[in-house]
């Protein structure tokens, strides 16, 4: 039997514990210069959770002309004491300006350089990019420990490969990172312990990817082409075939944007 990995419980759990404390002072304000199907379902998720604790969330919609000024608006606002831009972020905008401009108390997907700094010395004291957060966090509630492991990562961007890669060491796991110019995917996953992917293609990976003790961290969402969301994992297709994985929704996304208020309030 394929164990899956629902994140509900620990959801529930984190977020009564949320109650209480007050959301008066605390304002979570959303930079966003498109809109696309991941950051929509991550608003959806991420509204729906704020409203549970009465944090109150603005969305700034930007240009690439406006998204310098308009951020730094947001740092010298001291009602606003989170700050998130979503990714990806369009050609035009130059990403690593953006990331060294936002302040980094408010920087609670951790990208200014001062705060991954901190990330990447081993330092995990402060704020941590919040889908690699979740997707260990998942792991840690159900148990399942990831010394000495052999981890594969399929995505190496800054919000989630890099970054996770970083949360894995700390805790001694053998980390590969597999992008998109990697050949023979399936050599390197089928070797692997626990596979993180985050890659965006609906229901990509199938059974033969993955040897039968697999455990399958899914980061990605998208909607395939009956309108249904789903991630990278074709779970139909790897039924008592892997040991167990993280579904689509209700998985790991679900406890990221609990994570995102749970850092904007404490
Ligand atoms: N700087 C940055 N950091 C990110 O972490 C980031 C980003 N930009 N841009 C967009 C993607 C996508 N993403 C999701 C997070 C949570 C849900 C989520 O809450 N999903 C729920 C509910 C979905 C629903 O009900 O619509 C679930 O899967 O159960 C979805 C998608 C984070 N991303």
């Amino acid at each position: 039997m394929t164990k899956i990995l629902y994140s509900k419980p620990l959801y529930e759990e984190k977020l009564k514990n949320l109650k209480k404390y007050s959301t008066a002072n605390s304002k979570l304000a959303i930079l966003r210069l498109e809109k696309n199907f991941g950051n929509s379902a991550y608003l959806k998720g991420l509204t729906s959770t704020a409203n549970k604790v009465d944090l109150e969330v603005v969305v700034i919609d930007t240009t690439p002309e406006n998204a310098y000024s308009d951020l730094q608006k947001l740092n010298e606002d001291d009602s606003v004491t989170g700050i998130l831009i979503f990714r990806p972020i369009p050609d035009g905008v130059d990403e690593d300006e953006l990331d060294r401009l936002i302040s980094p108390e408010k920087d609670v997907d951790c990208m200014n350089p001062i705060n991954k700094a901190k990330l990447y010395s081993g330092d995990t004291s402060g704020f941590i990019p919040l889908a690699p957060k979740a997707s260990i966090e998942l792991l840690d509630y159900y148990g399942i420990d990831v010394e000495s492991k052999n981890c594969l990562i399929i995505n190496h961007s800054n919000v989630v490969g890099k970054p996770l890669a970083m949360l894995l060491l700390n805790r001694f796991a053998t980390v590969e990172i597999a992008h998109i110019k990697t050949k023979n995917l399936r050599e390197h996953s089928l070797r692997a312990d626990i596979i993180f992917t985050a890659v965006g293609e609906s229901e990509f990976l199938d059974s033969s990817y993955f040897s039968e003790d697999a455990i399958v961290i899914d980061i990605a969402i998208t909607r395939n082409e009956d309108g249904r969301f789903t991630g990278d994992l074709n779970s139909a297709d790897i039924q008592d075939k892997i040991k167990a994985y993280s579904p689509v929704p209700n998985g790991v996304g679900g406890l990221t944007n609990l994570l995102l208020i749970e850092s904007v309030i404490k």
